[in-house]
């Protein structure tokens, strides 16, 4: 694994991972209580004011499966839309692309598997199932001129298979670059994952699909999400998934954590001297909010460490 860079050109590629990281959505999809969807509303405009660039706003799936994801058209619908802030949503069919795009989404996020029980559990079909779901997805995206984001979940272990074989995760992200994904995010979607397996994963991945079109996506179930996603840096991945407050979590990876803290994230790059444009007090000013909210405990080690300086 090379050094750090840290020459302009890949500080600026950092900027690109702080501008792309800040995945909001999944901090809901575990709550069991069902979140107020002005609580919801708050939280992504609190975050849109926060410097930051990306934020997954909902899900536009079955209110059957994931009921806390029902509001997405009044969520979508309700937040202020800052400029330079996109707002991708979850799309797993044509159906939910097609509602997405008449609540007034402007891009959508297919979400595969590497592993072929977590396809079945998660989105009720095989791999291969859902890549002709997706290409339908992909095909009526570009006719509109919507990008369109990938996911491969499980890409570092499964909930039920276990391990999971690189080549495995390697031959999905193929698929769903070649298919038209602009960017693939690289799930660790029960946190199992170690440096050591990253960047096994990576290497194999690289080989299909360039290292600028990749996302890591960290859960830290065994803590590791940070030297994961620094090994992934080092490799010269530039787009990093996280949640504030490091909630959430995808409700059918059963004992995963949340995603790794969108502050823990921010802390750590500006400690390596990377300029992100990203106010972290503000970032962890709407982890409170949420936190309270919920009446949940922030997951964030920089939120609780606070009063020290940031
Ligand atoms: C994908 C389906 C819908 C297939 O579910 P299905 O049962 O196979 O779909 P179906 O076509 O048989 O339809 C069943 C019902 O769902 C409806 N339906 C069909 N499609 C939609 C839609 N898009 N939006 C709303 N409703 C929909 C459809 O209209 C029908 O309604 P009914 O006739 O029963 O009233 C279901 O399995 C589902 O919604 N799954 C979503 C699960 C989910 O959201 N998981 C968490 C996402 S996060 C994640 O996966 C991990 C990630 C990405 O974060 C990264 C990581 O950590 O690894």
């Amino acid at each position: 694994m090379g050094n750090v860079p840290t020459t302009v050109k890949h500080c600026l590629s950092y900027e690109q991972l702080i501008q792309d990281y800040p995945w909001l959505r999944r901090w809901l999809l575990q709550e069991k209580e069902i979140v107020p969807t002005g609580v919801k509303i708050q939280l992504i405009d609190m975050l849109s004011g926060t410097g930051l660039h990306v934020i997954e706003a909902t899900s536009f799936v079955s209110s059957k499966w994931v009921p806390q994801m029902a509001d997405h058209t009044e969520v979508l619908r309700g937040i202020q839309r800052a400029p330079h802030v996109q707002y991708p949503v979850l799309t797993p069919n044509l159906q939910g692309f097609q509602d997405a795009v008449a609540a007034g989404a402007t891009e959508v996020a297919v979400f595969g598997s590497a592993s072929e029980t977590f396809s079945k559990k998660n989105i009720n079909c095989s791999i291969d199932e859902s890549m002709l779901r997706f290409e339908e997805v992909i095909n009526t995206a570009k006719e509109q001129q919507i990008p369109v984001r990938g996911y491969v979940s499980c890409a570092l272990g499964c909930p039920h298979e276990g391990h999971i074989e690189p080549s495995k995760v390697a031959e999905v992200a193929k698929k769903l670059y070649e298919m038209g994904c602009y960017e693939i995010s690289l799930g660790d979607t029960i946190g199992v994952g170690t440096p050591g397996s990253m960047f096994k994963m990576l290497q194999c991945v690289m080989k299909e699909v360039p290292a600028d079109a990749l996302a890591v996506h960290c859960h830290d179930t065994y803590g590791q999400a940070l030297p994961n996603i620094l090994t992934a840096l080092q490799m010269g991945v530039c787009v990093v998934d996280s949640a504030v407050a490091g909630l959430g979590g995808c409700p059918y990876a059963q004992g995963s954590s949340g995603n790794v803290s969108t502050e823990d994230v921010l802390y750590m790059l500006h400690g390596m001297g990377i300029e992100t444009g990203v106010n972290l007090a503000k970032v962890v000013e709407a982890g409170d909010f949420i936190c309270n909210a919920l009446c949940r405990k922030t997951n964030s080690k920089v939120a609780k460490a606070r009063g020290r300086t940031l």
